[in-house]
């Protein structure tokens, strides 16, 4: 009986404790709920930790300090806070936590996404900028859009069965992107079966590592870890065969073609090692695929859920392009209303809707609250895209929002964000941008559309760093264009 009430008080004095040292540190420090002993604030994440830190920040405000075990998170979700984080305090917040992901996952954090600011990081942005992501190399890419995206009409039109066999839409917009990813980056694509591990990869992104929250911990290990090691292993081996492929065809000073044989120029000089090479390759593959596929699934589904606007959309379409040929990417600058929808599907489901976790490298203030060193920074760019004083019915799929708004997705209103915006931004915004409208606007020209099964569900499900639709999108396409549009 005595050492239970001696537990009891041992439990009641340390609860008094915790509660005293919280109020007074949380003076200078941002709002937040009560916080738990131990946990933090981990037990209120949820399932789609956007949606309920959203809700946090309806109650306590635009910037918060959470704690995940030991971490301290600031999560903001007003425009003013995300500029103050990406754009006005953009050197102090560039960085990225070291979790685990990188450690396991991307060679030590050797790749662009998850590598802390620095030298570094410099050298592989601008190696990935110039030889990748400029509007020329955009321009040469061209066909490889054209010639994937003309794989999958002609995928859907032979095994479609006019409208009657139904298509799994989300894995064909996985492998669309993971080939056209992979032609640009490396010249040939993927491995036949990869996407599965690709997904595998994304989905341990954002699994609960122990010693993530709580770094005292990290010896211990955990099934995730061991998850990511094996995953990470067989990743490895194909990227290596890419690396070996590149190495016999060239002589070091032949090497003048894709960005992987760029990469391998930068080794040949010692700036890198064949690590940061695989794990470059792994970022596009990763970082390229899915968020452009997501999108893509996402937009189907909104318009098939709006036949006013699918009709709207395909009216468009018919009338500058005709019946009698495909649409090409030339024709997309005249589709405004493809634009539109577009932009609509990347302020409802932007696929990375708390972008990647940013880190303070010093201490800070944000909208006169302390920020301290070392602070993990989540910018829920899904909370601002829906808050209902920004936008009208916020909730609701109006494409035509956008005919009359100058806002738009580049990085410079702070209002909608999915690419994230200031030094961190996605390099990749006009590869996926081309690649979502192109493959859009050929799917609306190119059938009818139907749900298969009675309801279409527009449910979303958090996996690692993404949200996505839960249930993949399964349909029946009819051709609709004239029948040698299709050859
Ligand atoms: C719909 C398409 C895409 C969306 C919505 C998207 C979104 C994002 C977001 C939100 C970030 C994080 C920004 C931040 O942390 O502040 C990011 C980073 C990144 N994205 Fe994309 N992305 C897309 C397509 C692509 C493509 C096609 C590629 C490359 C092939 C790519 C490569 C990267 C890389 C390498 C980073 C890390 C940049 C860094 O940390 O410096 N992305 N992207």
């Amino acid at each position: 009986m005595a050492s239970i009430v001696a537990l009891f008080l041992l439990t009641l004095s340390f609860g008094l404790l915790w509660r005293i040292l919280t109020k007074i540190v949380d003076r200078s420090l941002p709002p937040g709920p009560p916080r738990v002993p131990l946990l933090g604030h981990l037990h209120l994440l949820g399932v789609l930790p956007h949606k309920s830190l959203s809700d946090l920040s309806r109650r306590y405000g635009p910037v918060m300090l959470l704690w995940f075990g030991f971490a301290p998170t600031l999560v903001v979700s007003s425009p003013d806070a995300a500029r103050e984080v990406l754009c006005t305090q953009d050197l102090a917040f560039a960085s990225r936590p070291k979790i685990s992901i990188a450690k396991y996952m991307f060679y030590n954090g050797k790749d662009l996404a998850w590598t802390s600011y620095g030298p570094y990081w410099k050298l592989m942005r601008k190696v990935t900028t110039v030889e990748l992501f400029t509007a020329k190399r955009l321009e040469e890419s061209r066909m490889v859009r054209h010639t994937q995206v003309s794989k999958l009409i002609d995928f859907i039109v032979n095994n479609g069965q006019n409208g009657k066999a139904s298509i799994n839409m989300k894995v064909l917009l996985s492998i669309l992107n993971l080939n056209v990813v992979s032609s640009i980056t490396f010249g040939r694509e993927f491995h036949a079966g990869s996407v599965e591990l690709i997904e595998e990869v994304m989905r341990l992104m954002g699994s609960f590592v122990l010693g993530d929250c709580f770094p005292f911990l990290s010896w211990l290990g955990s099934p995730v870890i061991r998850k990511m090691i094996s995953a990470h292993t067989k990743l490895d081996q194909l990227l290596q065969e890419i690396v070996d492929e590149h190495k016999s065809k060239f002589k070091s000073s032949e090497r003048a073609g894709d960005f992987v044989d760029v990469l391998l120029s930068l080794e040949d000089q010692g700036e890198i090692d064949v690590q940061c090479v695989k794990a470059m390759i792994m970022d596009m593959i990763l970082a390229g695929t899915e968020t452009s596929a997501i999108t893509t699934e996402w937009a189907l589904s909104e318009l098939m859920n709006s036949p006013t606007c699918m009709i709207k959309a395909q009216k468009e379409i018919d009338t500058i392009v005709g019946r009698e040929r495909m649409v090409v990417e030339a024709d997309l600058c005249k589709l405004s209303y493809i634009h539109n929808v577009v932009n609509e599907v990347f302020r409802l489901h932007p696929p990375a809707p708390l972008l990647l976790p940013h880190h303070s490298t010093q201490d800070c203030l944000v909208n006169g609250y302390k920020i301290p060193k070392n602070s993990r920074v989540l910018v829920n760019v899904w909370s601002i895209a829906r808050d209902p004083s920004l936008w009208e019915s916020p909730n609701l799929f109006k494409p035509d929002r956008f005919a009359e708004s100058s806002i738009s997705f580049k990085g410079k209103n702070f209002e909608l964000l999915p690419f994230g915006s200031g030094r961190r931004i996605c390099p990749g915004l006009s590869l996926g941008v081309a690649m979502v409208s192109y493959t859009l606007a050929r799917l609306v020209h190119g059938f009818e559309w139907k749900v298969s099964g009675k309801e279409l569900s527009m449910d979303e499900i958090s996996e690692g760093v993404a949200v996505r639709r839960k249930v993949p999108l399964e349909v029946f396409a009819t051709p609709r264009l004239a029948s040698h549009a299709y050859l």
